[in-house]
């Protein structure tokens, strides 16, 4: 696997992952979870450099996540951590569009995130990122700025739950199929987009994005 089109085309799934590093749960009032929290997007939500990200209909709270992803190479169901990274094709920077307000009135009501991280545009994401390239996927600066400002400025070897583990973990109950993208939660610094913004976001110096809100 070398192109983002074939994860594009052969991804079933977009699984990501929320709350897991510390200060982004804080800075959204969130308490720390005690396992992974898990919740889908439909491919649908993917695009790529040159589409622009649309706010959606309604929506007066659209916020940038920025984060890692690993895309699967080959199909895993109940697998242990040990073995996690050998069923990793490689990687992608995503960024996991939120409609806070959304997402928001949701929390309130037990309702799911469904609309508020799915909708059309809700999933930027980046190349493909050959797996050699990023031997330690725990230990990697990610960043994200607005109109030339850094807004998240992190690195993965904070995140609650290792990249192996949370591989392990959803592939308990979905099997992982090549090409789906496991987006394994934002640092914090999460913040409001307005019409025109303009986002870079990227992985240390190994890959960076640029996606305009339209
Ligand atoms: C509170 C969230 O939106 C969870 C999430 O997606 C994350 O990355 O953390
Ligand atoms: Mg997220």
């Amino acid at each position: 696997m070398s192109k983002l089109s074939q994860f594009r085309e052969l991804g079933k799934k977009i699984i990501c992952v929320g709350r897991n590093y510390r200060e982004h749960a804080a800075e959204l009032g969130n308490p720390i979870p005690s396992k992974p929290i898990l919740f889908l997007k439909p491919t649908s939500a993917y695009i790529t450099e040159g589409q622009m990200i649309k706010i959606p209909l309604g929506c007066s709270d659209l916020n940038h996540e920025v984060e890692l992803g690993v895309v699967i190479g080959i199909r895993a169901s109940k697998i242990k951590q040990e073995e996690a990274m050998k069923y990793v094709g490689g990687f992608a920077l995503g960024l996991d569009m939120t409609a806070r307000d959304w997402q928001s009135e949701a929390k309130k009501n037990g309702h799911p995130w469904c609309l508020a991280k799915g909708f059309d545009t809700s999933c930027p994401v980046s190349a493909f990122i050959d797996k050699e390239k990023i031997p330690n996927p725990n230990n990697v600066d990610i960043w994200l700025k607005v109109n030339g400002e850094t807004r998240q400025s992190g690195n993965t070897k904070d995140m609650i739950f290792s990249v192996e583990h949370l591989i392990s973990y959803a592939s308990q109950y979905f099997t992982l199929e090549p090409g789906d993208l496991l987006l394994t939660g934002t640092p914090s610094g999460v913040s409001k987009l307005n019409l025109g913004d303009v986002i870079q976001a990227g992985l240390g110096n190994i890959i960076s994005v640029q996606f305009t809100v339209s």
